[in-house]
């Protein structure tokens, strides 16, 4: 099956400013797609280019099949990043509106737009006018007016953003309403979380560039994982391991001391264990930390110094 969204090599410049570089992702019907980068990484850019908004120097598009998203803008809903709704209308006639631009018939535009309101805790918000409701709900009655006519595809450009933490909630339960029912959605995002919790697919961009392109798994395992270790013994002798890069007391309790192990490369639980059943490093909790993709974010993006500013390195190490 053909990918319903494809940049190749896309390469954008304002000016002497390069604002997306060589960016390329594909993305399969049916996927979440989390599109991350820091700020000015050339988010909003590639969106607009996969968008037909503004076309790229280089490099090419496709979107469900077609080279501009206008010949099939009934079948897509965007959320821009800059949001605006007309204030004097009611948060239900803006969404049937916003419905009826795509296509849909006036009537079947005000039911859905009633629908999705009620559905997603607005139902009091219907009848108010877009100036009277909050910047949060506003832009909830924004997300629902992407959705109205029942779009295949769905970009939504930092849609989180400026939501309270349930409101987040509602919109993660509302983005995975729309995958269950088979949507494609390709967002962006700073907040890791969400994009942990969601997505299928990540493609991360830097300073206009792919730095990273595949699943959340993927992305953990780039990051050697982390040990928690209980014992009241003394283990220096993991420390001398090889395979640990780092070793760091994170708390003493009535004798007993609790160390983040920070490995490097696939080191195994079995030797580890082993190394303390051999040294008499009687263990009270062992369990293994997978990386979030915050820290794989950091790690990617900050370099190699941003993460070493969370652990301690050999050099600094206190277990002995
Ligand atoms: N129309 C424009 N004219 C000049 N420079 C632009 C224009 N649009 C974007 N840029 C620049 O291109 C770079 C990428 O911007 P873009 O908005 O794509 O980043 P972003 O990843 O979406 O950032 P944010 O997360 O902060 O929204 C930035 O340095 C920005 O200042």
């Amino acid at each position: 099956m053909a990918p319903i969204v494809e940049l190749s090599n896309v390469h954008k410049r304002f000016g002497d400013h390069i604002a997306v570089e060589n960016v390329s992702m594909q993305v399969e019907p049916g996927q979440v797609y989390g599109f991350l980068g820091p700020n000015g990484a050339g988010k909003t850019t590639s969106i607009r280019i996969m968008l037909g908004i503004i076309d790229p120097d280089r490099g090419t598009r496709q979107i469900l099949g077609a080279q501009s998203a206008l010949s099939v803008s009934h079948r897509v809903g965007y959320l821009p990043e800059e949001r605006g709704l007309y204030k004097n209308m009611s948060a239900q006639n803006v969404i049937a509106y916003l419905g009826q631009l795509k296509g849909m018939d006036g009537v079947s535009a005000k039911r859905r737009a009633g629908e999705l309101l009620e559905r997603y805790g607005l139902a009091d918000a219907a009848k108010k006018r877009v100036k009277q409701l909050s910047k949060g709900m506003a832009q909830k009655v924004q997300v629902l007016s992407t959705m109205v006519h029942d779009p295949d595809l769905l970009v939504l450009d930092e849609p989180f953003s400026g939501l309270d933490p349930v409101n987040q909630q509602v919109l993660e339960d509302l983005l995975a309403d729309m995958k269950q029912a088979g949507k494609t959605i390709i967002f962006s995002t700073h907040v890791m979380q969400h994009a942990e919790r969601l997505c299928d697919r990540i493609g991360l961009v830097a300073h206009g560039r792919d730095v990273f392109n595949g699943t959340v798994g993927e992305a953990k395992r780039l990051l050697a994982p982390r040990i928690l270790l209980r014992t009241k013994d003394d283990i220096v002798a993991l420390h001398e391991l090889e395979a640990v890069r780092g070793v760091t007391r994170i708390s003493e309790e009535n004798g007993v001391m609790e160390w983040e192990i920070v490995t490097q490369g696939r080191v195994s639980t079995e030797e580890l264990v082993g190394r303390c059943m051999e040294h008499r490093i009687e263990i009270a909790h062992f369990s293994m930390i997978e990386p979030s993709l915050h820290e794989v974010f950091v790690h990617l993006v900050g370099g190699e110094k941003a993460v070493d500013g969370q652990n301690v390195s050999k050099e600094r190490g206190d277990a002995k």
